[in-house]
């Protein structure tokens, strides 16, 4: 199977501090990986790199055939990974239909009419088909955060990275959000996945990485991985968090 993303010895410093140490990481099509690991681990850090909104500064980075690097390849490696943040990041004075239409338009030269059509697809899927003219503000967050998901599947990326997409979520809100983003992977999505859902981890993920320190510590399938952790500190971390 083909990689969709190819992580080599790749380390971040901001500044004299050491963020990322010795990262290598693949995510082959289709896959699902979700990243672990304590606060200040480097998680968010790992993938903002990936789609360019951190540098880093040893090793590489490669989506698809490109290599990730600033310049003029910005724009062609944001059309190529899709991000999803904690706090939605919707343009609150445009209708959720033109939230999502926008960057098809803008970026791609999709006609409006076009780009309206996939939209209102899209809002479909979602779960959110009634809600295309209205504003962000009147929405819950679980409502806004699955607007911004189909806003990213409207470029129709090759991956998708999710920054603790359910961590500004009221709880009852979170199992929407987790919802949708099963029905992505159900229809082939390729997604990297940070957060604290141990649960959605074992069940949904392909493959979990942990990180401590800015280093992957470990990686395996979920059952194995959560049932057999082979280094002591993940263990020590799954211990922590799934019986607190
Ligand atoms: N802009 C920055 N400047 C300096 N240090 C930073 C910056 N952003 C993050 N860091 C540091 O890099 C380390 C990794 O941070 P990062 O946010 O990637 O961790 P994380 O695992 O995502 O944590 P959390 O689960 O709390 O979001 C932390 O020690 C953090 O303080």
């Amino acid at each position: 199977m083909s990689n969709v993303i190819e992580i080599e010895h790749m380390s971040k410093f901001y500044g004299a501090f050491q963020a990322l140490d010795d990262i290598n990481l693949t995510v082959s099509q289709g896959e699902v990986v979700v990243i672990i690991g304590p606060s200040g681990s480097g998680k968010s850090t790992l993938i903002r790199c990936i789609n360019m909104l951190e540098q880093y500064q040893q090793g590489d980075i490669r989506v698809g055939d490109q290599r990730v690097e600033t310049g003029d390849k910005l724009a062609s490696i944001r059309c190529e990974v899709g991000m999803v943040f904690q706090n939605f990041n919707l343009y609150p004075h445009l209708s959720v239909l033109t939230n999502i239409a926008l960057a098809p338009i803008r970026v791609r030269g999709m006609a409006r009419r076009d780009a309206n059509e996939r939209a209102h697809l899209l809002l479909e899927k979602v779960g959110m088909g009634g809600h295309a003219q209205k504003y962000p503000s009147q929405l819950s967050g679980g409502q806004q955060q699955r607007v911004a998901i189909a806003r990213t599947m409207a470029m129709e990326p090759r991956v998708i990275l999710f920054d603790e997409p359910t961590s500004a979520l009221d709880p009852e809100m979170v199992g929407e959000v987790l919802d949708v983003m099963q029905s992505l992977v159900r229809s082939g999505v390729t997604m990297v996945v940070v957060t604290h859902e141990m649960g959605f981890a074992r069940k949904v993920a392909d493959r979990v990485v942990f990180m401590e320190n800015g280093r992957i510590i470990e990686q395996n399938n979920p059952h194995d991985f959560f049932t057999a952790p082979q280094e002591p500190r993940t263990h020590a971390f799954l211990q922590a968090v799934l019986h607190h």
